[in-house]
């Protein structure tokens, strides 16, 4: 096959950065607000595609929140994860690891059982029609106080073996990694995997804080470890994945152009870097849309993109013996 891109969407690859709400498409945001019954200030796919431009993470955050204000119950919520696992399967992504955020439905009267019953039934189905491979991630809200991130890990105990991880979202600037610290030695208690968003918007330190303090097995985004040359040198050493998001960098101002993206020199650095789409519906683009604008405005090549691919599985909560199978499949590829 002489096409990179055409080579690129048929290339076994994992997703370990994908909140599922930034999954939500435009014309299901539509029907849905009319079906509940909830006012949103567009009236078109085209009207609401208009908005998707950003200055900053907030500014994207204030959309995202509004387009999950539109679900209520349990087929809204099966129909969000499936229209994701559609494309999964259309895109060739094997595995995903999916940021579920159940703080963001409270407001509206939707508890966590409501939102599990729908996404675990659209799990269950692409599991059973195509051998989909899914896990979940209890994704805790940074803007809102580390007791409402502690009552959410309860409410979210019935759900224990449905989550594989948890995870630390939203506004970075301001909501350190460090005041999280009593949720985070609670979910390691409890056999949790640990991630957390860190240096997307904020500085290095915060990723140092996230790492030595949270005790992270990923960080999410980390794109300002390069400002720091002893933290590089960490990530390098104990092999730290970052789940990096090309597409949504740009569209958040992280970057001027895609041409400007570090992720190919982060990987040359010998970083366990992985590409991820972030808010796809939001950003412009699922996985094969991401790897895609790497090749076109950086030259990604295939061997850097079934290294990258290669990262995603390695750093995936799989156990070690489904791991090493799809790296095999991977590498006849
Ligand atoms: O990129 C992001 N950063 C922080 N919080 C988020 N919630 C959805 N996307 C993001
Ligand atoms: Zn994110």
């Amino acid at each position: 096959m002489s096409d990179i891109h055409s080579w690129l969407a048929v290339m076994p690859k994992a997703e370990l950065h994908l909140h599922i709400d930034g999954s939500l498409q435009a014309s299901r945001l539509l029907q849905l607000a009319a079906k509940n019954g909830v006012a949103i200030p567009y009236d078109s796919v085209e009207s609401v595609q208009a908005a998707y431009e950003f200055e900053d993470l907030q500014s994207f955050l204030d959309l995202y929140y509004l387009g999950a204000s539109v679900l209520r119950d349990e087929d809204d919520f099966y129909w969000l994860m499936r229209d994701y696992l559609d494309k999964c399967r259309e895109q060739k992504i094997v595995h995903t690891e999916i940021m579920v955020e159940p703080q963001t439905y409270l407001p509206y009267g939707v508890g966590i059982h409501t939102v599990m019953a729908g996404f675990k039934r659209a799990i269950a189905e692409a599991k059973a029609e195509w051998g989909q491979s899914a896990l979940m991630m209890l994704s805790l809200l940074r803007h809102l106080s580390e007791d409402e991130a502690l009552a959410m890990l309860e409410m979210a105990e019935p759900f224990r073996d449905d989550f594989v991880a948890i995870g630390l979202a939203s506004s970075e600037m301001g909501h350190p990694p460090s005041k999280f610290k009593t949720l985070y030695e609670t979910a390691r208690s409890r056999g949790y995997k640990l991630v957390a968003h860190a240096g997307e918007e904020g500085p290095p330190e915060y990723i140092w804080e996230a790492i030595q303090l949270l005790g992270v097995d990923r960080i999410d985004h980390g794109v300002r470890c390069v400002e720091d040359p002893a933290l590089v040198a960490h990530l390098v050493h104990k092999q730290i994945p970052l789940t990096v998001c090309p597409l949504s960098n740009v569209r958040l101002c992280v970057f001027d152009r895609m041409q400007d993206h570090n992720l190919l020199n982060m990987l040359e650095q010998g970083l366990c870097v992985t590409v991820n789409s972030d808010d796809p519906t939001y950003f412009g683009g699922f996985m094969n849309e991401n790897f895609s604008a790497l090749a076109d405005a950086l030259a990604l090549s295939r061997e850097q993109a079934k290294q990258l691919a290669a990262n995603s599985f390695r750093a995936s909560f799989l156990p070690d013996d489904i791991k090493a199978q799809y790296l095999q499949q991977l590498e006849g590829y």
